[in-house]
């Protein structure tokens, strides 16, 4: 299959009817480029490694019906297996978000109480003791998450979520998929962790953030400032080189602007890269590539193994599938996979929303805090709750 809305097997349906077949535990992902749901499941993978899991999807796709396979990977696969499905049919179409604009909003159901997790006031702690580690040890860079839970009258659809999600931000990876015990992941991610076409490799590494304004000239002074910032630069540096240099044994050929680039979602600002590459070997596979990417600095830290330890020690949850990825890999090793961020997880009545952002030893705990509450705003606003109130 060609990364074609045409391509061998694969029908080319309007995306935004794609939006309107996906039912929970379907697999979506909405890119600039195109739209892809993977209906139902016909076999679940099964091979807890990353890497060893993506030589058994290749194996699995020469022999499959169906063109694709796709799901996520956890944040952390020692912990949580990948879930990655074999569909009953794959449908791809076009980009989504010309049609998607134009949807209405979707009701979500009524909320009835929120519970952080941690508290706000040990969230800014978590910082400052990680921002003392950092000013002291070996890390250059950790990120921190905090998790939000908030509870239904009734329970949730998340194909209510996904169709707002898909509306509101043009420009996100948006994403759904399936997780073991039958909950769902949704998200609309502004990060690519990698994609692959042919000998062709791309990412879009995130980081650095700040948040967006309503006033227009303050909210412009806000991406400027954070264009400027000594230490949200480093933050990116630390980030960009690690894919890169990740990358480059994969490659012949690696291109990344050494300043990074503003970018903007509907909620935040961020620093972004664009990484593109010519690879070696046009057989290794995007699911390949994200496991040997996975986890990078945007999630987990620098150095990967003591940011690990830490993050682990401060956060008072696990993050299951947030800070993970989810994508989808062809027989030819094509495909996508989007960093599993500004997402939540519903369970029936239940929704668990994650943020998280990178520490230096420069980082501000109160800064960090607010920077985790804006990041919540993107789905907020997909839940319809009134940014005022939140
Ligand atoms: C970890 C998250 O976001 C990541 C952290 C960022 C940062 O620290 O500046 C920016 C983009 C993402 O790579 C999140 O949204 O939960």
């Amino acid at each position: 299959m060609t990364l074609t809305p045409e391509g061998a097997g694969a029908r080319a349906d309007a995306p935004v009817k794609l939006l309107a077949a996906y039912e929970a535990g379907d697999f979506f992902l909405a890119t600039e480029r195109r739209t892809v749901l993977a209906a139902g499941t016909a076999e679940i993978l099964t091979e807890p490694d990353p890497v060893r899991l993506g030589e058994q999807a290749t194996a699995a796709l020469a022999e499959a019906r169906v063109p694709i396979a796709a799901g996520v990977l956890p944040f952390d696969p020692a912990r949580h297996p990948s879930r990655v499905v074999l569909p009953r049919s794959v449908h791809i179409a076009g980009s989504a978000h010309p049609g998607a604009a134009a949807l209405t909003a979707r009701d979500v159901g009524i909320a009835i109480g929120t519970r952080p997790v941690p508290r706000p006031s040990r969230h800014r702690e978590a910082v400052a003791r990680a921002v003392s580690e950092l000013r002291h040890g070996e890390l250059r860079k950790v990120v921190l998450a905090r998790a939000l839970d908030v509870e239904f009258a009734d329970p949730v659809r998340p194909e209510a979520i996904l169709h707002n999600l898909l509306r509101e931000n043009p420009h996100g990876y948006t994403f759904a998929a399936g997780l073991p015990g039958g909950s769902s992941l949704v998200g609309t991610s502004p990060e690519l962790l990698v994609a692959k076409e042919g000998d062709r490799v791309f990412a879009y590494p995130h980081a650095g953030s700040a948040p967006r304004h309503a006033d227009p000239a303050t909210d412009r002074a806000a991406g400027e400032a954070l264009l400027a910032s000594v230490k949200d630069q480093e933050e990116h540096a630390v980030l960009a080189e690690a894919v890169v240099e990740t990358l480059r044994p994969f490659c012949r050929k690696l291109d990344a602007p050494t300043v990074p680039a503003l970018v903007g979602t509907p909620t935040m600002w961020h620093l972004g890269t664009t990484v593109t590459g010519e690879l070696l070997d046009r057989d290794v596979t995007a699911l390949r590539l994200a496991a040997a990417l996975h986890p990078t600095p945007a999630v987990c830290g620098t150095p990967t193994g003591a940011a690990r330890e830490l993050l682990g020690r401060l956060e008072p949850f696990d993050r299951r599938y947030y800070a993970g990825a989810a994508g989808w890999v062809d027989a030819e090793g094509d495909g996508e996979w989007v960093v599993s961020i500004r997402c939540a997880e519903v369970a029936h009545t239940a929704l668990r929303l994650y943020a998280g952002g990178g520490i230096l030893a420069a980082s501000d705990p109160e800064a960090e805090l607010a920077e985790t509450s804006a990041k919540f705003q993107t789905l907020f606003r997909a839940m319809g709750f009134d940014p005022e109130s939140t």
